[in-house]
């Protein structure tokens, strides 16, 4: 049997002391995407910081493709495999977009022009700077930046955040082609719901730091009073 891509057994995370994920149990096949919702500050971003070797690792493991990652630092994570999209996205504001995308290669199947493929609108703006593009135009650059690592999982940090509903919908559409020829395994954390029910079969919802479902998107997307009562739960 494959193994997982990446697999998180027994979690338990936060920021120095204090405790934000516990008793995280996942298991993402190659290929497979994940979307991640639940309510504002439950954990979501905290999940992929973790993945990432950002946060406090207070126990379990983190484990890539069979090689366990759980006390590497964050570089050699990406060495390994790891493709992060901040929800800040964190473009170089002085390069241009060719450098940004430039500065993070490493061999693969994506390229500059394999990205630019991806985001035609992107390659109208190969020779501008980072600090000259909308915020739509930024995530794709950030997006295409994890890409030209060449990584075997990328994680998205609400790509859709901040931008109009029609840039959206563009971007929904790449991530759509992206995830679905199998070739990435990819988590992508959002909070627009019904977007990321629309992007993967699969989806976890968060609340307070666990993981209350894990199963179809369309089981959701089916029952809208499930799906609210699971992100609706517990308000505070
Ligand atoms: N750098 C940090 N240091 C300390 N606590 C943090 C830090 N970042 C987040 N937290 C706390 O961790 C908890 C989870 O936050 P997180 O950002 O992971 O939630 P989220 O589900 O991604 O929410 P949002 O959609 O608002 O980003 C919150 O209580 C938050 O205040």
């Amino acid at each position: 049997m494959a193994e997982s891509a990446l697999e998180l057994d027994n979690v338990r995370a936060g920021y120095g002391e204090t405790v934000v994920l516990e008793d995280i149990r996942l298991k993402i096949a190659p290929g497979e995407t994940l979307s991640v919702i639940g309510r504002n500050g439950v954990g979501k971003s905290t999940l992929l910081a973790t993945i990432m070797g950002h946060t406090t690792l207070h126990g379990g493991r983190i484990v890539l493709q069979g090689k366990d990652i759980s006390r590497l630092a964050t570089y050699r994570r990406v060495a390994a495999g790891l493709g992060y999209v901040p929800q800040e996205r964190e473009i170089f504001p002085s390069l241009t977009v060719r450098e940004n995308l430039e500065v993070a290669a490493r061999p693969g199947r994506w390229t500059v022009k394999t990205v630019f493929e991806l985001f035609p609108r992107l390659s109208e703006r190969i020779t501008n700077m980072g600090n000259q593009l909308s915020g739509g135009e930024q995530q794709m650059l950030a997006i295409g930046r994890a890409l030209i690592g060449n990584p075997s999982v990328v994680l998205m940090d609400e790509p859709s955040e901040g931008l109009a509903p029609v840039i959206v919908e563009e971007l929904a559409r790449a991530i759509k082609r992206l995830t679905q020829d199998g070739g990435l395994t990819t988590i992508v954390v959002e909070q627009n719901s019904r977007l990321a029910l629309s992007l993967s079969p699969r989806a976890i919802v968060m609340d307070r730091g666990h993981v209350i479902y894990d199963g179809a998107s369309e089981t959701l997307r089916n029952d809208p009073a499930k799906l609210e009562q699971l992100i609706g739960v517990a308000k505070a």
